[in-house]
């Protein structure tokens, strides 16, 4: 017989399980490489407290890290593992082309690892990069320009067919970015402006998919246990609307499959005679053949597409919104587009007061809503820190955008500010729209064309009034990743013909 034990099995688990997590919180809080940098004291032991913000109260950890350097500065420790930055001076030190990998735990956290955006390792995203690059720069978007234009000019054919009654501007600008951007990367749309609701159901989507990133971020099964469900199933348990995406994406994949097939079994002649795709110039770059499977491809090419959508509509409604329900800056855009009569994109990059235009939209509704991490192989300094080598450090674009104490009157439309040198000179130092470095925006050509584009024509063929929308719907209230709003993406406007003046 054995001799009686004191303590039960549980009692002894318990114990030791508070031992261990005893030693964590003390550790994290004394002997880690960050435990010297200001912050939370519960935000340095647990990622819970990032949770609370991420999840309970639905995407706000953005603003209260803002909160966060108001009381202990300028670079603060916003998790256990983390680094989180509020200076401008910092951007060229953390976002340039030295080696710096993205940071796992965040960008994970999309489930696609495949594609060049999500890429974490330096080296990696480089050998990826170079094969997109080529299809994304400015010389082949400005080719397309006549492409831009012609579903510019769907676009307010869809509006007229509305001219004095209600319908959502804010679906259609992203039933525009949909379609440029699907017809220039895979040459196809799925016909997003030809719905006659504008193909709203993806708005709807979209506006959704940052919780299921940040689901991911802290149960990291989440993400994975819903794309391994078969559809038919995942169906029964989503509802119409995310079937609808989920089916949109399959086509997708197909697509990728038969475009890979063709261009494979195509001769020399053949392929000349095939519309160029993104899908050639991966085929025909150095990449490995790992890189060219059909799953690489097609995570690469869906991701690319999403990236294009979401933010330019983003930045497009509120542009619009702005733009037609301030009379003084409708006045003066029109009166600069009336200087030329031309569509031309060249000619229209020319234009002082369009582009100021365009920049305070970049700069209130472009950008993202999150921070952007990096992982340096190298220290870094900041100030008097040294931030150790291996440790994410993170920058916001949208809370440099939003500061008062760098772009005066910040949260308020104001394009003079970029007509001003002095204050020009101020807010570009703090205007990250579309990043910096190696990982800079590789549609930031495209967006910018679209942008140009689309709003010139409208503010040349119609006036909106906007009867329920007001300025604070369109400000960002939630990080879904991207910049969400209270208006959650929609713009109810009633169209009529610009007067003749
Ligand atoms: C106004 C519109 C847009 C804004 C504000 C914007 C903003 C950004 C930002 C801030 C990043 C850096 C993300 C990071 O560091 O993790 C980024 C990356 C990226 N963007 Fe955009 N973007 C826009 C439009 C587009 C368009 C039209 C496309 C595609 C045609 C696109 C494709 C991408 C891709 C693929 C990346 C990842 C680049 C890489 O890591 O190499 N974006 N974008």
């Amino acid at each position: 017989m054995g001799a009686p034990t004191i303590f039960s099995s549980w009692q002894i688990i318990s114990a030791v399980l508070m031992i261990y997590l005893a030693s964590i919180v003390f550790y994290r809080m004394t002997l880690h490489p960050l435990a010297r940098f200001p912050g939370p004291k519960l935000a340095a032991i647990m990622r819970g407290y990032e949770a609370y913000y991420d999840l309970i109260l639905n995407g706000k950890y953005t603003f209260k890290i803002k909160e966060l350097h108001m009381k202990y500065g300028p670079i603060i420790r916003i998790s256990p593992h983390e680094l989180h930055v509020h200076d401008q001076s910092f951007l060229n030190t953390l976002y340039n082309h030295d080696p710096m990998n993205k940071y796992a735990w965040s960008y994970d956290a999309h489930t696609a690892m495949g594609s060049t955006a999500f890429t974490i390792d330096h080296q990696l995203h480089k050998a990826r990069r170079q094969a997109l690059n080529p299809f994304f720069s400015k010389a082949k978007v400005n080719a397309h320009q006549n492409m831009i234009q012609m579903y510019a000019d769907k676009l307010c054919r869809r509006i007229s067919e509305y001219t004095n009654t209600t319908f959502d501007l804010g679906a259609a600008s992203l039933a525009f970015t949909q379609d440029v951007a699907n017809e220039f990367i895979m040459k196809k749309t799925y016909g997003s402006l030809d719905r006659e609701d504008f193909d709203v159901a993806m708005l709807v989507v979209l506006q959704g998919a940052g919780k299921v990133w940040r689901l991911n971020k802290h149960l990291r099964w989440y993400g994975h246990l819903l794309k391994a469900l078969p559809l038919s199933l995942l169906s029964r348990i989503a509802g119409d609307t995310l079937t609808n995406f989920l089916l949109r994406l399959h086509e997708q994949y197909q697509d990728t499959e038969s475009q890979l097939k063709l261009v494979a079994s195509s001769t020399i002649e053949g392929k000349k005679m095939t519309p160029r795709t993104i899908v050639h110039d991966i085929l025909d770059s150095k990449l490995p053949p790992s890189d060219k499977t059909t799953q690489r491809i097609y995570e690469d090419l869906s991701t690319i597409c999403n990236a294009a959508f979401e933010t330019t509509a983003n930045v497009l409604r509120l542009v619009l919104f702005h733009v037609f329900s301030d009379p003084v800056i409708l006045q003066q855009l029109r009166s600069e587009l009336k200087s030329t009569k031309s569509s031309d994109l060249k000619t229209l990059e020319q234009l002082p007061y369009l582009t100021s235009v365009l920049k305070e939209g970049l700069r209130l509704g472009g950008g993202l809503s999150t921070r952007l991490q990096r992982v340096s192989e190298k220290d870094l300094f900041y100030g008097g820190w040294r931030i150790p080598a291996g440790h994410p450090v993170g920058m916001t674009p949208f809370l440099l955008h939003t500061d008062d104490e760098v772009h005066y009157n910040a949260q308020d439309f104001i394009p003079a500010r970029w007509i001003d040198a002095k204050s020009r000179k101020r807010s570009e130092a703090a205007f990250v729209p579309f990043s910096k470095g190696s990982r800079v925006c590789l549609g930031m050509h495209l967006a910018w064309a679209e942008l140009y584009i689309v709003v010139a024509a409208l503010a040349r063929r119609f006036d909106f009034e906007f009867p329920s929308a007001t300025a604070e719907d369109f400000v960002c209230d939630s990080d879904q990743f991207l910049i969400q709003t209270r208006s959650k993406g929609h713009l109810y406007a009633i169209p009529t013909p610009t007067k003749p003046s």
